[in-house]
């Protein structure tokens, strides 16, 4: 596979040498009569697993037989280490395996360090303004195959637990609701242990824009249940790419609780996490 390497690693770059990744973007539609989409993944990839790799391709799958998109690209945003949600490495870690993990396995995601490298906490719709920002703004969004532009259309995707999280007070605003909702719109990755018509309940006025997704094979594996297994020094082979588990063990991630960083915004899913797994590993098993 043409594995299309960056100019310059994403763990590398510092918000004073940041330059937006575009070495496997193709802003050139080939379909003029579809509208060009951009998918954007948020996350805090603590540690990247196939089923964040696998999101992209089931939606892919998804815009392609059942939606007038034609898909353009794809990006991993990693949160940054602001988040302090327990189990949470830090973000030139995760940025790292997020890059190991699509820099041999793809030939269309890339991994954006802009969120991660932030020193505050970046809320997600103010992530998606960036993408549009680059995408549509700098870029001058996409080709037409008769050289006239077209508009990009900047989506979030994400897995059914996140889109639950949007009907619970207090989590999100209900101006950035609106603003990833009503402008960006959301494909969804249908969760065991999510009701889609429960997460989706409060969201009816959105409901042209969100793109709820089945996971035809199911995949259950959550990066709770990866830390969880490497710290009781279980094999994690064949559910993260193989260069993650090498980078895993090279730089000694994992081997504790991520209790110590649980801040006060009820992030602590690893607090409880016993032989049977916390309260987010239950809740997807
Ligand atoms: N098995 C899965 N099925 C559907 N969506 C998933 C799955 N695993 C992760 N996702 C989605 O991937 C995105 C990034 O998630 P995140 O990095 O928080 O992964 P996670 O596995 O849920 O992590 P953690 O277990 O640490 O909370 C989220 O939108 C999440 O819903
Ligand atoms: N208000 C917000 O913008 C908001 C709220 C909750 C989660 N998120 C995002 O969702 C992603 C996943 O979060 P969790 O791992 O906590 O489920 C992260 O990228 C995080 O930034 C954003």
């Amino acid at each position: 596979m043409n594995t299309n390497l960056p100019m310059q690693s994403a763990s590398a770059q510092t918000i004073d040498t940041y330059s937006f990744p575009r070495h496997r973007l193709n802003l050139t539609q080939s379909d003029p009569s579809k509208t060009p989409l951009i998918l954007i993944a948020c996350g805090s990839f603590s540690p990247l697993t196939y089923l964040h790799l696998r999101m992209f391709e089931m939606a892919a799958d998804f815009a392609k037989f059942n939606t007038d998109f034609e898909i353009l690209g794809g990006y991993l945003s990693p949160v940054s280490s602001a988040y302090k949600k327990a189990g949470l490495a830090p973000a030139v870690h995760r940025l790292r395996m997020c890059e190991l993990g699509v820099d041999q396995t793809s030939n269309w995601l890339m991994v954006d360090p802009w969120e991660a490298i932030q020193n505050e906490y970046v809320p997600t719709a103010q992530v998606l303004d960036h993408f549009e920002e680059e995408i549509n703004k700098s870029l001058g969004g996409a080709e037409r195959p008769d050289g006239t532009r077209a508009h990009v259309q900047i989506a979030l995707l994400a897995g059914a637990d996140l889109i639950q999280t949007m009907s619970t007070p207090g989590v999100w605003s209900e101006k950035d609701l609106d603003h990833i909702l009503g402008r960006y719109g959301t494909f969804i990755i249908e969760r065991t242990g999510t009701d889609i018509d429960d997460a989706l309940a409060n969201l009816q006025p959105y409901k042209d824009k969100i793109y709820v997704i089945q996971q035809l094979i199911q995949n259950n594996v959550s990066s709770t249940k990866i830390r969880l297994f490497l710290r009781r020094e279980m094999s994690v082979q064949y559910l993260i790419p193989a260069p993650v588990i090498e980078y895993i063990e090279e730089h000694g991630l994992y081997e504790e609780d991520g209790a110590s960083s649980i801040d006060g915004r009820g992030k602590g899913k690893d607090a409880s996490a016993g032989p049977s797994g916390g309260e987010k590993t239950a809740s997807k098993s």
